[in-house]
């Protein structure tokens, strides 16, 4: 059977197209892969280079048409030359200078419905066959702010100066449209985030617990095929079964998740996860009781999203709105740190940790990203490498992997790229635990082998994971790495025990 054949296409009234599984599929297995029908910039960009993406300081121009790139080698990357360029260069749009080139620039707000647009003149056949069935949302987009800020910033420009009226207004905002609800953000092997617009992909239904994994190839060559993706099961999938990828962050809250596919993808989200008070006994969203000591509340309708919230052991209530804004403030709060590694970033991040432990459940969603964050940083971070670390903190950082987990099991079941990551950071603190546990005589030989097959174990689960990531991305650099510290340890496992003690 071709991959062609994997998967095939349905429609109902309520989600539109969507696909479903041809046979039985297993966790791992390839659905699919295809390239971008287009590719670039994302809306609310700060200025980057037009050929690999990256940011540029604006002082090099390009020399056909004086847009940013970096460098002579740039401006000829056939993403760049054979799209915006040659229109820009024709019509003597010029980039205007700007101030800081780090702040949002409008200016690029047209490049990628552009590239669409000039694809649809190159390759009539997708257009028509796969891009043109694409979901706009143009009669819910029209009553919102950004269709007057698409009609400023890329119909007017681009049929006005661009000298581009063959393409319609409706033909523009159709596009416009096509990529807010069907773009895929990636990133460019130095991490810059980009938009992609892949036909196959956006037919699979959202839900808030995807059985899909997506993994982008982009490799920063500029050719108009870079970015492929492939598409595999992240679970076993039965014949029949919908595949399903989620639209948004998996970590938030119910609240926040439906809110933001309410907006961005105009639908009412009502999957299991969202439907279940508990998030299906995540406690995502629940908070402890003030009130009474063993109680959590939690919404009384997840699906209706101002409704009241209870406590499950007293009657304590609250409204959904004064929950909102504390997870808003909450939220603003570990955005502030988004950025801050090393020792501060540890510090920062615990103080928020321990700050909010009374307020929210254990395993609440902001608590979750902080944890996702922390047991990247401890191990890493300057003065906290694993070689440094106290077994305080080891044990710290193993139970944040294993608490992490927990919560993906349910949220991210299976082969999951946030999975192998864990995984990966989970083997090394058992390992150096388990080598101090063995040096002061706490533990025995034997103790000490079975902690280090476990400690192997882990990481030969994260190479399994990580393995289906492109090596132009990190975790594919991850996986490369785990795979050879894997055959090492098995290698020298005699060795290791040896020298240990
Ligand atoms: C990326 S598209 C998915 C493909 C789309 N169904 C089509 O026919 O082209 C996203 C749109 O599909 C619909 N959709 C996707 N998942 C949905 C869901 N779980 N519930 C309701 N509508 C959904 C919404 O209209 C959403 O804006």
């Amino acid at each position: 059977m071709s991959q062609q054949d994997l998967f095939k296409i349905e429609t109902s009234d309520t989600v539109g197209r969507y696909s479903v599984a041809s046979r039985d599929l297993k966790a791992g297995e390839i659905i699919f892969a295809e390239t971008p029908f287009a590719y670039g910039p994302k809306s609310d960009t700060h200025c980057l280079c037009l050929g690999c993406h990256n940011p540029v300081d604006c002082t090099y121009l390009c020399s056909k048409c004086s847009w940013p790139v970096c460098s002579p080698e740039c401006e000829v990357l056939a993403v760049h030359k054979d799209n915006e360029c040659a229109v820009f260069s024709s019509s003597k749009v010029k980039f205007q200078a700007v101030e800081d080139p780090a702040d949002v620039c409008l200016q690029y707000e047209c490049i990628t419905p552009l590239r669409v647009l000039l694809q649809k003149e190159r390759d009539t056949k997708r257009w028509e066959t796969e891009i043109s069935k694409m979901e706009a949302h143009n009669e819910k987009r029209k009553s919102k702010p950004i269709w007057e800020f698409n009609q400023h910033n890329i119909v007017e420009y681009l049929r006005g100066p661009c000298k581009l009226d063959r393409f319609s207004e409706e033909l523009i905002h159709t596009v416009c449209g096509i990529l807010e609800i069907n773009a895929f953000e990636a990133r460019t092997p130095n991490c810059y985030m980009i938009r992609c617009l892949y036909p196959k992909l956006a037919i699979m239904s959202h839900n808030c617990i995807s059985n899909i994994h997506h993994a982008v190839d982009c490799q920063g060559n500029g050719n108009l095929t870079d970015c492929l993706v492939t598409v595999r099961a992240a679970t076993d999938i039965p014949k029949g079964g919908e595949l399903y990828s989620s639209y948004t962050y998996s970590f938030w809250p119910t609240l926040v998740r439906r809110e933001f596919l309410r907006e961005s993808k105009f639908f009412e989200c009502t999957c299991p996860r969202c439907s279940d008070k508990t998030e299906l006994d995540t406690h995502l969203s629940s908070l402890k009781c003030q009130r009474c000591d063993n109680g959590v509340i939690v919404a009384s309708d997840p699906l209706v999203d101002l409704c009241e919230w209870n406590c499950t052991h007293c009657e304590y209530k609250t409204h959904g709105g004064a929950i909102k804004k504390v997870f808003a403030a909450i939220q603003n709060e570990i955005d502030q740190v988004e950025y801050i590694g090393g020792h501060e970033g540890i510090q920062q991040r615990e103080h928020i940790f321990r700050k909010y432990k009374s307020v929210l459940h254990p395993k609440h969603a902001y608590m979750t990203i902080l944890r996702s964050a922390l047991i990247q940083l401890y191990g890493k971070a300057e003065g906290y490498t694993l070689g440094e670390l106290p077994d305080v903190v080891l044990e710290r950082k193993i139970e944040l992997c294993y608490q992490l987990l927990e919560v993906l099991d349910v949220i991210e079941p299976g082969m999951s790229r946030i999975r192998g990551i864990t995984l990966y950071e989970l083997h090394g603190p058992i390992m150096m635990h388990a080598r101090h546990q063995y040096q002061y005589d706490a533990i025995s030989k034997d103790d000490f082998k079975r902690r280090l097959r476990e400690s192997i174990n882990i990481l030969k689960q994260a190479v399994e994971i990580l393995k289906n990531e492109p090596v132009s991305q990190p975790e594919g650099q991850l996986g490369q790495m785990a795979l050879a510290a894997s055959e090492q340890l098995e290698e020298n496992f005699d060795m290791l025990v040896e020298t240990a003690y």
